[in-house]
């Protein structure tokens, strides 16, 4: 039986080939359905349209995207399921061959970010337009037959552009993509898990949470800070584990961390698909 799993589109985009890859690697039959946001594909996976939701979460040049985060934050039902890492390589799409007519290029604001270098050289002139999505841009760029997109080659074909230049990402440009849903995962080697909690304003608050990890041996792989969106300086963390708290060590710290934290919830617990 075909699953539905929804990915940031529409088609083209590099949360397309991430569904793929994450169908493929689970070995499930999918059908793909295109949302214009994050936020959409994590509501289709929350009114059980969808069983899974593909979206970025961090990048290795530009780090997190945030609409990514306020997902996680938000959400009471869904869990992270699995995460996989792609290699991006973005591409200067064009309707027509001359660099020297660009005016505008359009993109998704990480992918301008990610070839900011390639942008200041070779075309300092352009107005850099953010869009939904790179596959958006593209679609754009071909409907209005002006300007330029960010993206990827199979965009390129898809809207029918021609490749301007290649590869034009500042450096090495690998992105995290999560899987949302409803599941518990079927543990698998190796396992992380993710978690945010909140701290009082206080002198040693964050230090004494992130002890509890440090005192049960446990790695933390990433930490990332947000705006609560309640006041100035109010903030939350993310932070990323190697372990399951099936593990006793985990378990341990977890118990410790939230006896420190004001809140401390659990993202997921997933295995990392390679
Ligand atoms: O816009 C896309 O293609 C996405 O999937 C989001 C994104 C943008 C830039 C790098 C990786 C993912």
């Amino acid at each position: 039986m075909s699953i539905k799993i929804a990915y940031l589109g529409p088609a083209g985009t590099f949360s397309e080939e991430a569904a793929e890859c994450f169908a493929n690697k689970a070995s499930l039959e999918a059908e793909l359905e295109p949302c214009a946001t994050v936020a959409d594909c994590a509501g289709r996976a929350e009114d059980d349209a969808v069983k899974y939701a593909v979206v970025p979460l961090e990048n290795s040049l530009e780090g997190s995207v945030h609409a990514t985060l306020d997902v996680l934050m938000t959400s009471l039902e869904l869990s992270i399921q699995a995460e996989l890492v792609l290699d991006i390589e973005h591409n200067l799409l064009c309707p027509h061959k001359e660099m020297g007519q660009i005016s505008q290029v359009y993109s998704h604001p990480q992918a301008l970010a990610q070839c900011r270098d390639f942008l200041r050289q070779r075309l300092p002139q352009a107005r850099l337009v953010p869009a939904l999505s790179t596959a958006e841009a593209a679609a754009q760029v071909a409907r209005e037959q002006s300007g330029a997109a960010i993206a990827s080659k199979r965009a390129a074909k898809r809207y029918g552009l021609h490749i301007l230049a290649e590869n034009i990402q500042d450096s090495e440009n690998r992105t995290r993509f999560i899987v949302l849903g409803k599941e518990t995962p079927v543990p698998a080697l190796p396992q992380k898990a993710s978690l945010v909690f909140s701290v009082t304003n206080a002198a040693g608050s964050l230090f004494r949470v992130l002890q509890a990890f440090a005192d049960h041996g446990v790695n933390l792989t990433r930490i990332e800070s947000r705006p609560a969106r309640k006041q100035l300086g109010d903030y939350i963390f993310f932070v990323d584990l190697d372990g399951t708290p099936d593990d006793i060590n985990v378990k341990k710290a977890l118990r410790q961390a939230a006896k420190e934290a004001v809140v401390l919830k659990l993202l997921g617990s997933y295995p990392v698909l390679p």
